[in-house]
C-alpha cells in the first residue's frame, strides 16, 4: 500500500508548567514546555504522529512553519517518501524561499524536525515496527540486499606481468569492480608504469590502492608515493615497518596535502599498537586482520577504537579464509557501529575459497552476507587431507631415507656430498 499523505494537521500543544517552575534554568525562567504537534492523515486511513518540542508562545511561530512547509509534503505517497528520503529530506531543507530563516536551524529546522517526525512515524507504523527496529533491519536489509562493498588485490600482485596484469584488469572490470590495489615497492620505474597501466584501464572514477608490505624506510616512504601521487591512490599500505608508529605518523603527515593516506593493520600485534596509530593520526584507514588479533574480542575492540576515532575500517582480507573470516566482522561493524560506507571497502582476493564449506559469496564487487551458522571457518575435508602439511612431510621423510639408503652403497659419494666439499 502507497500510504498517500493526504492531510496535514498542527496543534500547538502547551503545558504550564512554568507555574510551579518546573524545568526553569538561568536562562529560560518561565517556561511552559510545549509541542507544536503533526498528524499525517493518508489515504488508508493510516495516520503518522510528530512532535518538535518548544517552551509556549514560540510554539506559535514553529506553527507558522509546519505549516509553510505542509504544500512539500502533501500527496506525497509514504513509498515516494522513504525510496529516496535522502531527497525527501533535502526537499524540505532547501526550499528556495524558505530556506533564508535557517538554513538547517533554528524556528524552521525546528519544524522541519515535527514534520520529519511524523513521516518517520507513519512508516515505522506502516512496516509494524517500532522506529529502533526500523531503522536496524533496514541496514540488515541493505547489507542482504546490497552486500558489502569490496576491492580487490588480485589483478596486480607484484609477481604478474604487465600482461596479466592487464588481462585480470580487463576481466575483473566486467566484473563490476571499481576498487583495485596494487603492489608496490621493488622498483620505482616498475610502479610508475604499472599503476599508470591500472590506472589507464579503471578510469578515472575508479578507487586505485597501493601496498608496500613494509619495503621502505619513512623518508623513502614519503619520496617514493609521493612520485605516484600523480596515479591518485587513496592509501599507501604498510609504506614501512609496521611496528613503527612515529614513522606512520610522519609519512601520514607528508602524504596528507597529496591526497593519500596511511593504511595499516595486517601486521599490527594487538589492540594497544592500534590504539597508539589511532591516537598518533598515524593512520588514516585501519585495516583489522581476523587471525592476527586475538579473535573476535580483539577485534571488536579495534573496530570500537577506529569508531571512536572516526577513521573507517577496510580489513585486510585475502590469504587463505581471511575473506570468509572477516565478512562477519565488517558487517557487525557496519551494522552496529560504523553505519557509515563512506572510504570503506573490504579486501578481496579470488584465491582458495573453493575449500571452504560456506565460501564467500561475492557479487557485483559486494560481500554478500553469509547465512550459513558459524564463522565460515570450516574447511572441506578432502582440502584439509590434502594439504596437510604433516601426512606431507612424512611422505618426503620415505624420500629421504631411500635417497641416503641408495648413497649408502657409494660411501664416498655420499661424504662428499653430505659435506659439501665437492
Ligand atoms: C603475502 C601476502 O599475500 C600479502 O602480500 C598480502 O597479505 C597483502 O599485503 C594484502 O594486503 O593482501
Ligand atoms: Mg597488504
Amino acid at each position: 500500500m502507497s500510504h498517500k499523505i493526504v492531510n496535514l494537521r498542527v496543534r500547538d500543544v502547551r503545558f504550564p508548567t512554568s507555574l510551579e517552575q518546573h524545568g526553569s534554568d538561568a536562562m529560560h525562567t518561565d517556561p511552559d514546555y510545549s509541542a507544536a504537534y503533526v498528524v499525517l492523515d493518508t489515504d488508508s486511513g493510516l495516520k503518522g504522529f510528530g512532535l518538535t518540542f518548544t517552551l509556549g508562545k514560540g510554539t506559535e511561530i514553529v506553527l507558522c512553519a509546519v505549516k509553510a512547509l505542509a504544500g512539500l509534503v502533501i500527496g506525497k505517497s509514504l513509498q515516494e517518501i522513504v525510496s529516496n528520503f535522502r531527497g525527501f529530506y533535502r526537499l524540505l531543507t532547501s526550499d528556495g524561499q524558505m530556506r533564508w530563516l535557517g538554513p538547517e536551524k533554528g524556528v524552521i529546522h525546528l519544524a522541519t524536525a515535527a514534520v520529519l517526525n511524523a513521516v518517520w512515524d507513519l512508516w515505522a507504523r506502516a512496516e509494524g515496527k517500532p522506529l529502533w527496529k526500523l531503522l536496524v533491519d533496514m541496514v540488515k536489509d541493505q547489507m542482504l540486499k546490497e552486500g558489502y562493498p569490496a576491492y580487490t588485490t588480485s589483478c596486480a600482485w607484484l609477481g604478474y606481468s604487465d600482461q596479466q596484469l592487464k588481462q585480470l584488469c580487463s576481466d575483473a572490470l566486467k566484473s563490476g569492480w571499481t576498487r583495485f590495489k596494487v603492489k608496490v615497492g621493488a622498483d620505482l620505474e616498475d610502479d610508475i608504469r604499472r599503476c599508470r597501466l591500472i590506472r589507464q584501464m579503471i578510469g578515472p572514477s575508479s578507487t586505485l590502492m597501493i601496498d608496500a608490505n613494509q619495503r621502505w624506510d619513512v623518508a623513502e616512504a614519503i619520496s617514493w608515493v609521493s612520485r605516484l601521487a600523480e596515479v591518485k591512490p587513496l592509501w599507501i599500505e604498510e609504506p614501512t615497518s609496521p611496528d613503527d608508529i612515529l614513522g606512520h605518523a610522519a609519512i601520514s603527515k607528508a602524504l596528507a596535502p597529496l591526497g593519500i593516506g596511511v593504511a595499516t593493520g595486517e601486521q599490527c600485534h594487538n589492540r594497544v599498537m592500534f590504539k597508539q596509530f589511532l591516537q598518533a593520526s598515524a593512520l588514516q584507514f585501519v585495516q583489522i586482520d581476523s587471525c592476527r588479533l586475538g579473535s573476535v574480542n580483539e577485534n571488536l575492540a579495534v573496530l570500537l577504537m577506529a569508531y571512536k576515532f572516526q577513521v573507517p575500517v577496510c580489513p585486510h582480507a585475502g590469504g587463505v579464509g581471511l575473506c570468509e573470516l572477516v565478512q562477519h566482522l565488517i558487517l557487525f561493524d557496519y551494522i552496529c557501529v560504523s553505519a557509515d560506507l563512506r572510504n570503506r571497502m573490504c579486501e578481496y582476493v579470488d584465491h582458495l575459497h573453493e575449500h571452504f564449506t560456506s565460501p564467500v559469496v561475492i557479487q557485483d564487487a559486494h560481500y554478500m552476507p553469509p547465512k550459513d551458522p558459524g564463522y565460515s571457518c570450516e574447511m572441506l575435508e578432502e582440502s584439509v587431507n590434502r594439504h596437510d602439511a604433516l601426512q606431507l612431510s612424512s611422505h618426503h621423510q620415505n624420500e629421504f631415507f631411500f635417497f641416503h639408503f641408495i648413497f649408502l652403497l657409494f660411501p664416498f659419494k655420499y661424504f662428499v656430498l653430505m659435506t659439501g666439499l665437492h
